[in-house]
């Protein structure tokens, strides 16, 4: 080795030992040459020298790569994949040291017709905070139901969605009754259990297809596709029914008491064409109006036209 090959070599394993990656070295036949482990301090570098690089990867995976590494050495362009990594399913790399699941973001580059570098960056936290940060402005974060702002989406597409193809649908505003004297009779957190335990059972009430959302306060929206008029106060009476029966502990210090509270609910179906979102809300909170006028534990429908 020449003084000038000794000091691309050294400049080379100083990058290697300053950054996070694994870092694979390959030969063009798929041979690992060398290999850095960065921060995954789970990987045994050692066991992987002289080993078949695509053979570490279950069949599917393997299939891309090889056609990566064509391609790059082919093109000269560096080559990108994410890769999902569970242990359960890759034998080798749980014998390597992978015990968690991972998704890495994968770069295959040829230095040249000889030889490619394969970089790893584990990218598991980053999405994870990704899609928990979607989640969190998605939901109320109180009961975890969907907020009004998914809500509002969910139903300009949905109701567009069923003009199209006239199909029809409901929706269910429902309310619970007299919440501001629960919260005063007992406390503010019992309130809130309240909310809480009535979201979990609306959870396991409601059908897939089903969109459910905390509107405001105690307000709440159930958004039903294909579901007509008389479907809709079938299950506007089952709501009623399933939030007159649940029995919610205070947030007191007597463990003994409980509380029982009821809803009232305002039904809405989509008309025709011109029927908007807006439109139907405005419906759904007359009726629901009505509910709230001729007494608690009540369901109001649209009148017959
Ligand atoms: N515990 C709790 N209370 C809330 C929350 N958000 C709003 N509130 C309270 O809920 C109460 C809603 O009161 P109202 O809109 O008068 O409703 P109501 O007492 O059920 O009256 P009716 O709907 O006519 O039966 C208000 O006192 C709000 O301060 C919350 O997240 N938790």
């Amino acid at each position: 080795m020449t003084d000038s090959e000794g000091r691309h070599l050294r400049r080379f394993e100083c990058l290697l030992a300053a950054i996070d990656q694994i870092v694979v070295r390959l030969s063009s036949t798929g041979e690992i040459k060398k290999v850095s482990a960065g921060s995954a301090s789970w990987l045994k570098p050692d066991a992987m020298i002289s080993r078949t690089f695509t053979a570490l990867f279950p069949d599917e995976v393997a299939g891309h790569i090889a056609a990566m590494t064509k391609k790059a050495l082919e093109s000269g362009e560096p080559q990108k994949l994410t890769l999902s990594m569970q242990p359960e399913h890759s034998f080798h790399w749980r014998e390597l040291g992978l015990t968690t699941a991972q998704t890495w973001d994968t770069t295959l580059v040829a230095v040249d017709e000889t030889e490619l570098i394969w970089v790893a960056r584990d990218v598991s936290v980053s999405r994870r905070n990704q899609q928990k940060l979607f989640n969190q402005a998605q939901r109320d974060p109180l009961t975890g139901a969907y907020n009004r702002r998914s809500l509002l989406t969910i139903l300009d597409h949905s109701i567009a969605q069923a003009q199209r193809y006239d199909w029809v649908c409901s929706f269910l505003l429902i309310d619970i009754d007299n919440f501001k004297q629960i919260n005063d009779q007992y406390n503010w957190d019992t309130g809130d259990k309240v909310l809480q335990q009535f979201v979990k059972a609306m959870h396991g009430f409601q059908r897939t297809a089903d969109f459910f959302a905390r509107f405001s306060d105690d307000r709440f929206v159930m958004f039903l596709p294909e579901t007509n008029r008389e479907q809709a106060l079938l299950a506007a009476e089952r709501v009623r029914k399933l939030a007159a029966e649940l029995q919610v502990s205070s947030a007191s210090d007597d463990a003994e008491d409980s509380l029982n509270f009821t809803v009232c609910i305002g039904a809405a179906t989509l008309r025709d064409a011109k029927d908007t979102p807006e439109s139907i809300l405005k419906r759904a909170e007359e009726n629901l109006f009505v509910a709230k006028q001729s007494g608690a534990n009540r369901v109001e429908g649209e009148p017959w036209r």
